[in-house]
C-alpha cells in the first residue's frame, strides 16, 4: 500500500470516548488518529459498538466522555450501514443526489460515472439493487470532494463479487480523491489487503496494526482463523477474558492484550 503525501497529518484525532446507552457501556475509553490518505478498518462482533464510533466520529452523536477533534473545515462523506427509503416514496437516483444540497445535472452524471452505475439516474431508489444502491450512497458521499470517506459496512447484504468490486472501487477512489478511508467490515479476507491498518473493536479497542502484524499475531487469528473461513470467527471473538456484549461493559479487570512483538496493545483497565 503506498503512502500518500501528507500522511503524517491527523485528520481526525479520538480521544478517550465513551458512550453508555440505559445503563450499557457500549463504548469505553476508545481512542484513534485518522490521518490523511490512509484506508482503516474497524472489525469487531455484532454490538461492539463500530456503528455508534462511527456515529460519534462524524459528529452525529455526542459522546458522554472523551473529544473528538478535526482538522478545521474537514469534508467527510459518510456512507451508512442502511438507508431505508419507503417503497412508495419517489426518488430517483439522480433526485437522491440533490438531498440535501442541489447538484447540477453535469456534476450528478459525473459522480454516478464515478461510482460505475451511469445508468441508474432515472431508477428509483427503492427499485435499486444491493450493488447499485450502495453506489449511489457513494456518489451522494464524493459529492463534497471529501477528505475522509467514513463507510458503515458498505457491503452488507452484497454477494461476495459484489463486495470485492466495491472495495475495489474504494480503492480507486482513494487514489483519485487522495482521501482517507474509515472503513467497518467484516469481510477481513476482502479489506485487510486494502488496509493501512486494522482496529479491532469491542466494545474498547483490543488491538490494532498494520494488517501484516495484525494478521500474523496470536490474537488475530484466534479471531479470525487463517483462511477466508475466518471472518466468521468474528462472533466467537475469543479473548482471555469475556465480554458481554449488550449487558454492561464493566472493564474493570485490568489487562493488557499483547498481540504480538509490533502489535499495539491497549490497557483499558
Ligand atoms: N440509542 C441506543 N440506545 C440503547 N442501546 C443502543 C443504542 N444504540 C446502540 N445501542 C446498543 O449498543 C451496542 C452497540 O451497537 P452498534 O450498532 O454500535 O454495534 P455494531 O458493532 O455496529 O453492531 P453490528 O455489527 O451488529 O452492526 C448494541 O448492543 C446496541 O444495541
Amino acid at each position: 500500500m503506498p503512502r500518500l503525501s501528507g500522511a503524517t497529518m491527523s485528520l481526525l484525532s479520538a480521544r478517550g470516548i465513551g458512550v453508555t446507552r440505559n445503563g450499557n457501556r457500549i463504548l469505553q475509553n476508545v481512542g484513534l488518529d485518522i490521518k490523511a490518505g490512509e484506508i482503516v478498518t474497524i472489525v469487531g462482533p455484532n454490538g461492539s459498538g463500530k456503528s455508534t464510533l462511527l456515529r460519534v466520529l462524524i459528529g452525529a452523536l455526542t459522546p458522554d466522555r472523551g473529544t473528538v477533534t478535526r482538522t478545521p473545515g474537514l469534508r467527510l462523506g459518510y456512507v451508512p450501514q442502511k438507508l431505508a427509503i419507503d417503497a412508495t416514496l419517489p426518488l430517483t437516483a439522480r433526485r437522491f443526489l440533490d438531498l440535501p444540497h442541489r447538484v447540477s445535472d453535469a456534476v450528478a452524471a459525473k459522480a454516478l460515472d464515478k461510482t460505475g452505475v451511469p445508468e441508474v439516474a432515472k431508477r428509483q431508489m427503492a427499485d435499486l439493487s444491493g450493488g447499485q444502491f450502495q453506489r449511489v450512497l457513494l456518489a451522494r458521499a464524493l459529492l463534497s470532494r471529501p477528505q475522509l470517506l467514513i463507510l458503515d459496512e458498505a457491503t452488507q447484504g452484497l454477494d461476495q463479487p459484489g463486495s470485492a468490486s466495491f472495495y475495489r472501487l474504494i480503492e480507486g477512489v482513494r487514489q483519485n480523491l487522495n482521501c482517507a478511508v474509515l472503513m467497518v467490515s467484516h469481510e477481513l479476507h476482502v479489506v485487510m489487503s486494502a488496509s493501512d491498518r486494522v482496529i479491532c473493536l469491542n466494545g474498547h479497542i483490543c488491538c490494532e496494526g498494520t494488517p501484516e502484524v495484525v494478521s500474523a499475531a496470536p490474537a488475530y487469528r484466534e479471531l479470525f482463523g487463517t483462511g477466508t473461513g475466518g471472518a466468521l470467527a468474528l462472533y466467537r471473538h475469543d479473548h482471555d477474558h469475556g465480554h458481554d456484549h449488550g449487558h454492561d461493559h464493566h472493564h474493570d479487570h485490568g489487562h493488557s492484550h499483547n498481540d504480538g512483538p509490533h502489535s499495539k496493545a491497549h490497557d483499558h483497565a
